[in-house]
């Protein structure tokens, strides 16, 4: 829950993107505690919202109707939330949530490919990576995403190398010096 309570005017001490198995959830509410404010997380939202699991809106209702309601979920937290705020991986697809971003402390946790692949890869909660190839569609993903994340990003940080406790601790920080 946020400190304000809820309801518009808020504003996230900090919003994460990068892609699936960055760490956006896992570092994102290991920041919070650190920074002694709550954690939000869109993809809980659209589960919420929707009332099915990110892999049932895929399966059932299509990957466009799991954007649109993420859409309306980034949109909703950004006035709501003043934590620290973790978007969907795809969220920053959309060019208006881009827009929405503008002005925020944005911080893109980077993860490679191979080391991507191999922590989303005993997991079957991500319909996106579910296929024959995960590899080629991490990559395809990554290619695809990369230059979105650095237009919205203030803040880059390489998690490869890193445990999420090193992760947490260089972006208390950045984030003190920002
Ligand atoms: N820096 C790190 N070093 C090692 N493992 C990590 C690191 N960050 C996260 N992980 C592990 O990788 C897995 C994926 O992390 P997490 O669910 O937080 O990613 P995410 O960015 O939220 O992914 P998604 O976009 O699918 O929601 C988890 O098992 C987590 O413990
Ligand atoms: O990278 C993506 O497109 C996704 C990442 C997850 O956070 C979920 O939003 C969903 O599995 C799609
Ligand atoms: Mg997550």
């Amino acid at each position: 829950m946020s400190r304000g309570g809820g309801g518009g005017g808020a504003r996230p001490v900090a919003v994460v993107v990068g892609p699936p198995g960055a760490g956006k959830t896992t570092v994102g509410e290991a920041l919070a505690a650190a920074l002694g404010v709550g954690f939000r997380d869109t993809d809980a939202d659209v589960v919420a919202a929707v009332g099915k699991s990110v892999a049932e809106i895929f399966t059932e209702d299509g990957e466009e109707a799991f954007r649109a309601a993420e859409e309306d979920a980034v949109a909703r937290a950004l006035t709501e939330h003043d934590g620290v705020l973790s978007l969907g991986g795809g969220a920053v697809l959309s060019a208006r949530t881009r827009e929405r971003l503008s002005g925020h402390t944005v911080v893109f946790l980077n993860v490679g490919l191979a080391e991507g692949v191999r922590r989303t890869g005993l997991s079957t909660a991500r319909p996106l990576l579910a296929g024959v190839n995960p590899r080629a569609k991490f990559k395809e993903l990554l290619d695809a995403r990369l230059p979105l994340y650095r237009e919205v990003a203030t803040v880059e940080v390489d998690t490869d190398h890193s445990s999420a406790e090193d992760v947490v601790a260089r972006l208390t920080a950045e984030l003190a010096e920002a």
